[in-house]
């Protein structure tokens, strides 16, 4: 059923629906765009409204072949909608659910071009801050790239920041999606490019290994990984790869590359890579994190949707119900103190199994697990008694009494 948005604007067919709203494929005076509709009954949300004309505002001027560019911001009414260039294909997570892992070409191949366009939207001065799987569109109608990958589009502007403006958002509030979210963030630093250099790596290693290398859990668990985790090597990766990877989720953010240099480093990696099958990488060794998480969550129940949300998302807008269960939206949290961070069980970042290596579950693993749990002791208590980790999750109100926290960290560079 067509539905008119604005003078200019037909909406046609629903192509797939965010928290926000839903994105429609459109027809527009230079022919077919895709039309992304606030929900109406949020059109009186300040937040969410900020976040479209956000969108608006930030890629104004930006054209790149892989950036999704807004053409319009339309209100009419109770309508608001952005207007941007019409994808044919499909988004990263949903190409990631159906192969669960890429080939190394691929993913490289696809990291290379969410490199070039953050290095795009970098030179402008804009910081993403939401890298992820979802924000990444396949172009399914165009040629074939490297190891039969589609070009990709970085999208969904929302919370993107301008450098070096004032900010809008208090360092005592987390904005991000836990398992993507830089170590700097977490210490309640101001957003640089360089977090989009850690989210893409992320990005990357989820391609090769089928899971993030500091998620699973509850999200005060995940925030506390990326700070004081490292990440485990993936078996079978070729070396230059793994330095890459290991170089971009540095925890200090100046030892990271900036996006033009990772991007032209990826593809220096391509023909190495030509035609090396997906990673032979085991279920991660879950029981040791889960374990230590339990014992660091509060009493009572999760928030809400958590349990089911294996990357441990919270909705950013009250009530949404994504398409899917599992997709992650934005979350909004306040930033631990140091001492939340410091304590906890270690070494809980998600581990590959490696061969031999007893299976979760099995009588071996349970010994070795309550060895683990008798030697990590109060740390992880501590945490989740003094803390609560649950209270970090608020999507509203700041902790405005909780000071921006010091870093041990260098200072980031600017792009
Ligand atoms: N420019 C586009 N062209 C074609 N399809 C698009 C475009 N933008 C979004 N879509 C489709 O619409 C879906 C929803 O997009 P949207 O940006 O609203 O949500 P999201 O990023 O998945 O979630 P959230 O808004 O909660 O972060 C995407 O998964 C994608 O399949």
């Amino acid at each position: 059923m067509a539905r008119k948005i604005g003078s200019r604007y037909t909406a046609h067919q629903i192509l797939g629906r965010g928290s926000a709203g839903t994105v429609w494929l459109g027809e527009g005076p230079e022919g077919p765009v895709a039309i992304k509709l606030l929900r109406e009954d949020l059109a009186s949300d300040q937040e969410l409204v900020g976040r479209f004309v956000q969108e608006r505002t930030a890629l104004l001027g930006l054209e790149h072949p892989h950036v999704v560019s807004v053409r319009d911001l339309v209100v009419d009414g109770n309508d608001l909608a952005l207007v941007m260039d019409l994808v044919r294909g499909t988004d990263l997570r949903t190409r990631l659910e159906r192969d669960r892992r890429l080939a190394p070409e691929a993913a490289v191949a696809i990291a290379a071009d969410i490199a070039d366009g953050l290095a795009a939207a970098h030179a402008a001065g804009v910081v993403h801050r939401d890298v992820k799987p979802e924000n990444v569109l396949l172009d399914m109608q165009g040629p074939l790239g490297p190891g039969g990958s589609h070009r990709a589009l970085l999208t969904d502007f929302g919370v993107a920041k301008l450098i070096d403006t004032p900010r809008r958002t208090k360092a005592t509030k987390i904005i991000g999606t836990p398992d993507y979210l830089a170590p700097e963030i977490v210490e309640g630093l101001p957003p640089r490019a360089s977090v989009d250099i850690y989210a893409l790596a992320t990005v990357l290693y989820e391609l090769l290994a089928g899971f993030t290398p500091f998620g699973g859990g509850h999200p005060g668990a995940v925030l506390r990984r990326h700070v004081t985790e490292t990440v485990v090597p993936l078996p079978g990766i070729p070396d230059e790869l793994w330095q890459l990877l290991v170089q971009c989720l540095a925890k200090a953010p100046a030892s990271r590359l900036r996006a033009s240099e990772l991007g032209a480093r990826l593809r220096e990696l391509l023909p190495m890579l030509a035609g090396m099958p997906p990673l032979e990488v085991d279920e991660p060794d879950t029981e040791q994190a889960e374990e230590a998480d339990r014992e660091e969550q509060p009493a009572g129940p999760a928030p809400a949707g958590e349990r089911v949300r294996r990357r441990g998302a919270v909705p950013l807008v009250p009530g949404a119900k994504p398409a899917d269960s599992n997709r992650d939206t934005h979350t909004s949290m306040r930033v631990p103190a140091p001492d939340e961070l410091a304590g906890g069980a270690h070494g809980t970042a998600r581990a590959p199994r490696t061969p031999g290596a007893p299976r979760p579950g099995s009588a071996r693993n349970r010994a070795a697990t309550r060895r683990r749990r008798a030697a990590l002791g109060a740390g992880a208590v501590a945490l989740a008694a003094a803390v609560g980790v649950g209270a970090w999750l608020s999507t509203s109100g700041d902790d405005a009494s909780t000071p921006p926290q010091d870093t041990k960290n260098s200072a980031p560079h600017s792009p």
